[in-house]
Formats: C-alpha cells, structure tokens, sequence
C-alpha cells in the first residue's frame, strides 16, 4: 500500500506574542506541492509574523514548522532555504552596490551544492550566469541586467527581488506582498510570473491587492487579529461577506472557528 507524501509545508499550532501582543495565535496550515495559496487579512493581522515564522527568521513561542514531513522549527533562515523555503520580502533586499545579475545569481547560490565550486570553474559560471540571466528574463528585467541594484526604481526592486527568490528554485515560496507599489504594468508582469511558476512549487502569497489573491489563488486563509477566521476555496471564502469586511478592517474581528478546519 503506498502512502501519500506528508504535506509540503505543515503549520501546526503556531503562536508568537510581542510583549502582551498575541500577533499570532494558534496557526495551522498544511499545504500540498503545486498549493497556491493566499495569506490576507487587514493591516496587522499577524501575515508577515506568519512568514518570518515559516521562514526562520523569527521563531514561534509554540508551534511547529515542518517541511516534507521534517520538523524545521529549531533550524535557521539559511538552513530552511538549503531545503527548500524561498522567500520575497515587503522591503526588497537586494544589495544596491550589486549589478541586478550578479543579485540573482548570489540568490540562486544556497540551494545548488554542485554549483558551490562554481567560482573556480568558468564552465559553471557561465551556467549559473545564465540561468540568472533567465529568470530576469521571466521578471522583464534583461534589459536591467548590468545596473547596480540600487538604479532601479522600486517596482523594479520588488521584481528583481521576486527574480532573487526563484532563482533558488524553492519547493516552497513565501511571497510578502509582491504587488505593492507596482505599476499596472508591473502587476501585469507579476501575475504573469506567478501563473507560469513551477506547478510543483507550493506558494504562499500574502497580498492586498484583491485581483491578484482571485487570480492566483486556489484556497485562501483570512487572518484577523492573528487568528485564523477561515480556510477555504479562493472563490467562495473571497466571497463570504464577513471575509470582505475583516479584509477591508472595517467589521468586528470575528471569533476563531471552534471545531477543527477541514
Ligand atoms: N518585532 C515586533 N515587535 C513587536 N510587535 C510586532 C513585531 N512584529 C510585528 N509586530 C506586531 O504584530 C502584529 C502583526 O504584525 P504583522 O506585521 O505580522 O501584520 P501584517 O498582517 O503583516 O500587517 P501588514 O498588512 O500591515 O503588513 C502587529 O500588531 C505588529 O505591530
């Protein structure tokens, strides 16, 4: 008998108080290969706290982290991202002195044991250069490809930071808020990006911008207050009435549900 493959991203009972705060209270989520799923909820809702959790760079005060079934919960960002966790960022983290490739192909380094000797091999630098310049391609940035990162304006750096994190072709991408401050023909270009990802990659998106949660998202979880109040399809839960409110901040912050979502 052949059992089915743990989850490619299992949250269970995650929870993370600053000081008196609860910014996140008892968090699940189990996510397949290929989920494309959104993370959205009003100012505060304790999205980007979820991410950093995910991604190691904070850690939880319960709760575990697991991918493909192991616990990574005690390991660090860099050790997460060796197995696969890739994220974007709200503030891009490019390196301004960096030309926008040399960004891309530093991000796509961690993941890539056998291109570690690549320094000294011309051969597999001009691989790994390449493929670099193949994701700038996919973000419609070639022609940005030799400017020191910090030229760009910042639609652009929210790009290249999008191209920085395929680059290390994670098994689970963490996308914080791609779309704010792109131009409509930025945002274009991202849910362009984003329909052609690699359909084993499980996405996390956390986003604002509505049209691209409906159009990219296949199930949804709405955040209030750190709690989880729904996970569901994209469609109906984007629908639910209370969900449009607690999105916009402008309802009561619903009770978390008492029985265990399915
Ligand atoms: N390092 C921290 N120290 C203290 N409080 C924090 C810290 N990080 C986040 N918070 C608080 O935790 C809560 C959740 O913040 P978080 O940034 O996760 O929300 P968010 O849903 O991502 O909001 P936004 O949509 O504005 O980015 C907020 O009240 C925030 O002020």
């Amino acid at each position: 008998m052949t059992s089915s493959p743990p989850p490619a991203l299992e949250l269970t009972a995650l929870t993370r108080r600053f000081g008196r705060l609860l910014a996140l209270d008892d968090v699940g989520l189990s996510l397949a290969a290929g989920a494309r799923h959104a993370v959205i909820g009003p100012n505060g809702a304790g999205k980007s706290t979820l991410l950093n959790l995910v991604a190691g760079t904070d850690r939880p005060d319960h709760g575990t982290v697991a991918l493909d079934g192991r616990d990574v919960t005690r390991l660090s960002p860099a050790g997460r991202c060796r197995l696969g966790i890739g994220r974007s960022f709200q503030q891009p983290l490019a390196v301004p002195e960096l030309t926008v490739l040399e960004n891309v192909v530093l991000a796509g380094w961690p993941r890539h044991p056998r291109r570690r000797g690549a320094w000294r091999s011309p051969a597999k630098q001009r691989l790994h250069t390449a493929s670099a310049r193949r994701w700038l391609e996919t973000v419609g940035l070639a022609d940005r490809a030799e400017l020191p990162a910090g030229r760009l304006a910042h639609g652009e750096r929210r790009l290249l930071d999008l191209a920085a994190a395929l680059a290390a072709e994670p098994s689970v991408l963490l996308l914080d808020e791609p779309a704010a401050g792109l131009t409509d023909d930025g945002v274009e270009r991202l849910t362009s990006v984003l329909d052609a990802l690699d359909e084993r990659t499980a996405v996390v998106l956390v986003e604002h911008h509505v049209e691209v949660v409906a159009r990219f998202a296949r199930t949804v979880t709405v955040l209030a207050a750190g709690r989880v109040l729904v996970t569901g399809p994209a469609r109906e839960t984007l629908a639910r009435p209370e969900v449009r409110d607690a999105y916009r901040g402008t309802g009561p912050v619903p009770a978390p549900p008492s029985a265990p979502r399915g």
